[in-house]
């Protein structure tokens, strides 16, 4: 891949168990393990991808979602520039759960903007039969709590994960095209001697 490469720093967080290792090298290997072990503390992946003619180099970072590993993994919070909050669908309680990882993602990453910060929310397990959340339940959370893109994927059939990656590098993007053109609205008005605004920031 030739041309300079924007380093994007994305960070997997849910329950134990809902799949954010298998997502994540699903991803990076294409591979998928059904006997796969819980993280203790993070991991991290790297890979180069082209997305709108934007290359960029993600590193996927992968949580401990298990409780006795929150202090292994709140360190390394700060600096994402987006968060996957994950849930499993045949997992009710690890979907109740994803305000509380959001809630942990805003405190210890230190978000200063919570409403405009890039999560991207993902259901996986499409593959199996048993679901005890439904796509429906799933939008209106994420509606509710930031319209924040959802996906059903499955790191077993390699359903939505590409996209799932995609998506989160086109959040980031979106934030940055945002920031931008503020800045440059910025120096126009100052430029013009008149008063900055600052509708959109
Ligand atoms: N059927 C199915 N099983 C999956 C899928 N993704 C992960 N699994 C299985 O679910 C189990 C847990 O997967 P992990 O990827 O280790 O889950 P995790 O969220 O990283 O778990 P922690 O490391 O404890 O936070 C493993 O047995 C995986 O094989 C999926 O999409 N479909």
């Amino acid at each position: 891949m030739s041309g300079k490469s924007l380093l994007l720093k994305v960070i997997l967080l849910g329950d134990g168990g809902v799949g954010k290792s298998s997502l994540m090298n699903r991803y990076v290997t294409n591979k998928f393990d059904s006997q796969a072990f819980h993280t203790i503390g993070v991991e991290f992946l790297n890979r180069d991808l082209e997305v709108d003619g934007r290359f960029v180099t993600l590193q996927i970072w992968d949580t401990a979602g298990q409780e006795r590993f929150k202090s292994l993994r709140t360190p390394f919070y700060r600096g994402a520039d987006c968060c996957l909050l994950t849930f499993s669908v045949d997992d009710r309680q690890s979907f109740e759960n994803l305000g509380n990882w959001q809630k942990e993602f805003i405190y210890y990453a230190d978000v200063k903007d919570p409403e405009h910060f890039p999560f991207v929310v993902l259901g996986n397990k499409v593959d199996k039969e048993d679901r005890q959340v439904t796509t429906e339940e799933a939008q209106a959370w994420c509606m509710e709590n930031g319209n924040y893109p959802y996906l059903e994927t499955s790191a077993k059939d390699d359903t939505n994960v590409t996209v799932a990656f995609e998506e989160a590098v086109r959040q980031v993007l979106a934030v940055e095209e945002q920031l931008e053109h503020c800045m440059l609205g910025h120096t126009i008005d100052l430029n013009s001697g008149s008063k900055a605004s600052s509708s959109c920031c």
